[in-house]
């Protein structure tokens, strides 16, 4: 097709478009871009056309006007193979099915009764991890490495919610150590393979030779986990007491609605919450934690905050959460700076439409850059200061992009806001905290499937005397 009016960019090779000029990390690159050629701009990934948007008004454009042609997703070979042949709610396109998923996970999933009615699960977990961190952190300063903390962590939150079990961290914690590893080590590899920037998706004749073998290892990976994923929904059809778990929910609503709760629908949501609202969390707690490192004076304001409202004589608990306008602020302030979803997910218009002043076509897709508007100077003045009080006026955090806007924006931001902030309130209420040496904590990001800390976290806890008096150690 000619196009009129799309867009300027890179000029494109024949076959390969710009493929051959893509930089890592994604955002900076197409930040570096976005200077060179505006706001929205135009790349040629093979024979498709994307458009990167990285600004607030054209963000805004996209999602509200424009948001229902916007609401498809690209096809690709892990939505294949992994997202059960585009099927999962984060991958298929708008129509009857992805309003089905989302009416299921918004009602029967992430409802704020739902998340409230796991809110055991979640207490269980962070006083473990206090508990553990506190083991050698009684009296003296302890060095401990937060990355795995937070993975292990919200792996177990999260597997606990959907299945009722514990597969991650001190074996001494976990049933069955062999189910257990064989389900770390198939989510591992299930979440490396998705993540692969895949040519094949835009030079389709690559796929006739499939050299990276991509193809058979990613129908491997998802046979692997369908059969775990099977064996986990038998094994709950089989107890006689019912269970609070969302398969356990998901299959009762299934007895009585077979057509809107299928086998397949029930595995595609277990999928979608682990890949969406797992290392998206733990990484915003990793960014956290950081940033209160390297700014000591709102470390303190935060501790200041908790110690008034909730005070030294019990655990905090997300009820409390209201209460610590500060906290919140940490965290949304870290959200802008270091959004796990730097490029979002890509979406894909199903109709012509215009975004600004340009034309942009049926088919093509449009990727949002979060990292490079969350530091536009024009909106955030300081841009790459970490400053919370920031926060302080009225209606900014809507401007924020970390969660998405309009349809397709994350079901999921009232669990992470909860779990972000219960684990990062209590980890202020029962350790002082300082960092490992003078030297401030390294804040650069690599990028794979979410924004994760280039060198994982490592600093020094010592326990308050509220670990002592409720006998956590
Ligand atoms: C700090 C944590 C999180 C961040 C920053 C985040 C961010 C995002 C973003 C940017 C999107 C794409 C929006 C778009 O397409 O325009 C998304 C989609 C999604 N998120 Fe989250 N998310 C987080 C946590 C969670 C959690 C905890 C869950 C579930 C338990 C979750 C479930 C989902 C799902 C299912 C989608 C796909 C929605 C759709 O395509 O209709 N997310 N998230």
């Amino acid at each position: 097709r000619k196009f009129r009016n799309i867009p300027p960019g890179p000029p494109p090779l024949p076959i390969i478009g710009n493929l051959n000029i893509l930089e890592r990390p994604l955002h900076r690159f197409l930040q570096r871009m976005s200077k060179k050629h505006g706001n929205i701009f135009s790349l040629w990934f093979g024979s498709r056309l994307a458009i990167v948007v990285s600004s607030p008004s054209a963000y805004q454009e996209c999602f509200t006007k424009n948001d229902i042609v916007l609401a498809n997703r690209p096809r690709s070979l892990s939505g294949k193979h992994i997202f059960y042949n585009y099927t999962t709610v984060g991958s298929c396109s708008y129509g009857d099915h992805w309003r089905n998923l989302r009416r299921v996970t918004s009602l029967d999933v992430l409802s704020t009764q739902r998340v409230h009615s796991f809110w055991e699960i979640r207490r269980d977990e962070t006083t473990r991890m206090i508990r553990d961190l506190s083991r050698g952190a009684l009296g003296e300063f302890a060095r401990v490495e937060m990355s795995s903390v937070f993975h292990d962590m919200t792996y177990n939150n999260m597997v606990r919610m959907i299945a009722g079990k514990r597969y991650y961290g001190d074996e001494s914690g976990i049933k069955d150590v062999e189910e257990a590893k064989e389900f770390r080590e198939t989510v591992a590899e299930l979440l490396k393979l998705a993540g692969v920037s895949n040519k094949a998706d835009y030079l389709p004749f690559l796929r006739w030779f499939d050299f990276q073998n991509l193809e058979t290892k990613l129908k491997g990976i998802n046979h692997r986990f369908d059969t775990f994923l099977n064996n986990l929904m038998q094994e709950q059809r089989s107890k006689k007491q019912r269970e609070n778990t969302m398969i356990h929910h998901l299959i009762n609503l299934q007895e009585s609605q077979p057509q809107y709760y299928t086998d397949q629908i029930i595995k595609g949501l277990a999928l979608a919450m682990l890949f969406a609202g797992t290392d998206s969390s733990a990484v915003t707690m990793e960014w956290s934690l950081s940033n209160l490192l390297n700014h000591p004076e709102a470390l303190k304001k935060a501790r200041d905050e908790i110690d008034t409202h909730v005070g030294q004589d019990r655990l905090l608990s997300e009820s409390d959460l209201p209460k610590l306008p500060y906290l919140r602020k940490i965290i949304l302030e870290t959200l802008r700076l270091y959004p796990p979803a730097p490029m979002s997910i890509p979406h894909v218009a199903s109709d012509d439409l215009t975004i600004g002043e340009f034309n942009v076509p049926r088919g093509t897709m449009v990727l949002i850059n979060v990292w490079a508007m969350q530091r536009d100077p024009q909106v955030w003045p300081e841009p790459t200061s970490f400053k919370p009080e920031r926060f302080d006026e009225d209606g900014l955090d809507k401007k924020l992009a970390a969660f998405g806007m309009g349809r397709r924006a994350c079901p999921g931001e009232g669990m992470a806001m909860l779990s972000v902030g219960l684990t990062l309130g209590l980890l202020i209420q029962c350790f002082d905290w300082k960092r490992v040496s003078e030297e401030e904590i390294d804040m650069n990001e690599q990028n794979w499937f979410t924004l994760s800390k280039l060198v994982p976290l490592e600093g020094m806890c010592k326990a308050r005397p509220i670990v002592n008096k409720l006998n956590l150690k």
